[in-house]
């Protein structure tokens, strides 16, 4: 990524914030002047000066929120191509960690220039230098400018470290919430049950949910977080009027014949207008507070790798044997396969079909030997073959998007084309958008859907997870035609509890339940009849 529009960003913030109290130093100095300035006096200096560095400032503060807009963009697509590298073949297995909390963590990595860098840079250059500067030309009541600059840097210093423990707590707040809600949103369909429900009063008829999971503790930390950056911004506006009040009193240093120069004058306007220039520090530090929090949860991002294998051809047989998905207690297999036509995979429910499949697919870890073509397969997802899920994955896009993923521009006659053929007309045109997650689609529109998407990107071998269930016979029946007519080059494993007679079944794996005292006695092997 390039960082020159960050640099740029800070260099226009920095010209603006020097325009602004350059604008203060001479403008005061002037009013000072003018009350006693001599016959002969230049005004229009000091005012076309004033004039200038007034069109400077406001033109350096468009500039520079231009230039850190477009520098913040470009950096949220360069932080989340990075988010996405890190995903790259793994999956995220927290269950908080929503694409919603990427978003923020992404977005607060990304503004950090305009969040934080610069403010807090333009302000630090400022103060020092106006230090510097008094201390040079020796003004009056430097002492109490250079005051001020350690009671400010102090202040910053443990607003800042409040900021990161409170910063802490809203992270972890956050993604307890994040947590409950998707646990609550996961059992919508059972919160009928809810013990509480029956006693709670009607609204329009309609019982009203009172276990939604509250942003409460999240927002208030929230609060805290700003309300303590205002505490410290008054408290540092009192402190600076304290000053000024010191200064014109004479209270600390006595009023002497140079405190009426109009150079005197310089520092307490400076002092007075300290919270305006100064003060948006203290927000700063909480935004570099939160900063620092998202960069810390994504680098803890917990994720499980995936491997990925080679494209795997098959052209005679896939044989497994002693094979079961890992850490499962399952019964082992062990079978030959052909390299084409459809083999149905049976047994009761809970007896490791889809797991049988997804190992297969290498969509879970294995145990015992894969071959194809009589070369052993180690553990990984063969990119060339796919696992239809039982519960497929619809994505919140186009019905065209959902079939060509990767884009890998399948034509879309081709698309058009099979959704006739699995009796999806209804979801033509392929433009059509098919909701958030495909929530308006049903479930066996679902699955062939997801059928077609598997089809259509050329598989070597399918494993289809159910595919018949939910779906009237004239469907399945359609169904099966594109299956037959699929396996003729290819080999498909189907687990399924139904077996339409339409479907060209060449051979049947009965997978029988596994027990706990065949496990003990020496797990079994099933063969293909
Ligand atoms: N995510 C999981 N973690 C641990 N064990 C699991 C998991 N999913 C399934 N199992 C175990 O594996 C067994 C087989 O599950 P699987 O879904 O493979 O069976 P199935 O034959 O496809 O069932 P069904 O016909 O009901 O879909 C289950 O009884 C369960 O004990």
């Amino acid at each position: 990524m390039k960082s020159k529009p960050a640099y740029l960003t800070l260099l226009l913030a920095l010209l603006h914030g020097v325009a602004g109290i350059t604008i203060l130093v001479i403008s005061s100095w002037f009013i000072a002047i003018s009350a006693i300035a001599p016959v002969g006096f230049n005004y229009v200096i000091p005012a076309v000066v004033i004039r200038a560095l007034a069109l400077l400032r406001i033109a350096s503060g468009y500039a520079s929120m231009w230039v850190g807009h477009n520098d913040l963009l470009a950096r949220i697509a360069g932080v989340r191509l990075r988010v996405f590298r890190q995903l790259e073949n793994s999956k995220i297995t927290d269950k908080a960690f929503t694409t919603e909390a990427l978003a923020q963590h992404t977005e607060e990595l990304a503004s950090r220039w305009i969040a934080w860098i610069a403010p807090l840079s333009n302000i630090t250059f400022i103060f020092t230098n106006l230090c510097v500067v008094a201390v040079w030309f020796n003004l009056p009541s430097t002492s109490f400018l250079i005051t001020l600059f350690a009671i400010w840097l102090v202040a910053v210093v443990v607003q800042g470290l409040g900021a990161l423990n409170i910063a802490k707590r809203v992270t972890t707040e956050n993604k307890a919430f994040r947590q409950q809600s998707a646990d609550f949103l996961n059992c919508s369909a059972i919160w009928h049950l809810n013990k509480a429900m029956n006693n709670m009063p009607k609204e329009e008829g309609r019982h009203v949910i009172n276990s939604v999971p509250s942003a409460d503790r999240v927002w208030r930390q929230q609060t805290t977080q700003k309300d303590k950056a205002l505490r410290a911004s008054w408290w540092f506006q009192g402190a600076a009027f304290f000053a000024v009040v010191l200064v014109m009193s004479g209270a600390v240093s006595p009023i002497s014949d140079f405190s009426y120069m109009p150079i005197a004058i310089v520092v307490p306007m400076i002092l007075m207008a300290a919270p305006d220039w100064a003060g948006a520090a203290f927000h700063s530090i909480t935004k570099f507070a939160q900063h620092k929090q998202s960069a810390k949860a994504l680098k803890n991002l917990k994720t499980s790798p995936i491997k990925l294998l080679e494209r795997t051809e098959l052209h005679h047989s896939l044989t497994l044997s002693g094979y079961t998905a890992k850490n499962r207690r399952l019964p082992l297999v062990s079978a030959t396969f052909p390299a084409t036509g459809i083999v149905c995979i049976s047994g009761p429910s809970g007896c490791g079909k889809s797991s049988l499949l997804q190992s297969i697919a290498g969509v879970l870890p294995s145990t015992g030997i894969k071959e194809v073509d009589g070369m052993r397969i180690p553990d990984g997802l063969i990119t060339n073959w796919r696992y239809v899920e039982q519960e497929p994955i619809v994505l919140s896009g186009s019905v065209s998007s959902n079939l060509d993923p990767a884009g890998m521009g399948i034509p879309l006659d081709d698309m058009t084309n099979l959704l006739a053929q699995l009796g999806l007309e209804a979801l033509l045109p392929l433009s059509m958008w098919v909701g958030k997650a495909g929530r308006t689609l049903s479930g066996g529109e679902r699955k062939r859907l997801a059928l077609a998407r598997a089809i259509l990107s050329h598989a070597k071998v399918l494993l289809v997870d159910e595919p018949f269930e939910g779906l009237d016979v004239t469907t399945q029946h359609k169904v099966c035609e594109v299956l037959n007519r699929y396996a003729a080059n290819h080999l498909i494993l189907v687990a399924s509890h139904v077996t339409p007679s339409a479907l060209n079944v060449s051979s049947t794996l009965l997978l029988e339940e596994a027990r706990m005292d065949n496990l003990c006695a020496g797990q079994h092997a099933i063969r293909l009849p």
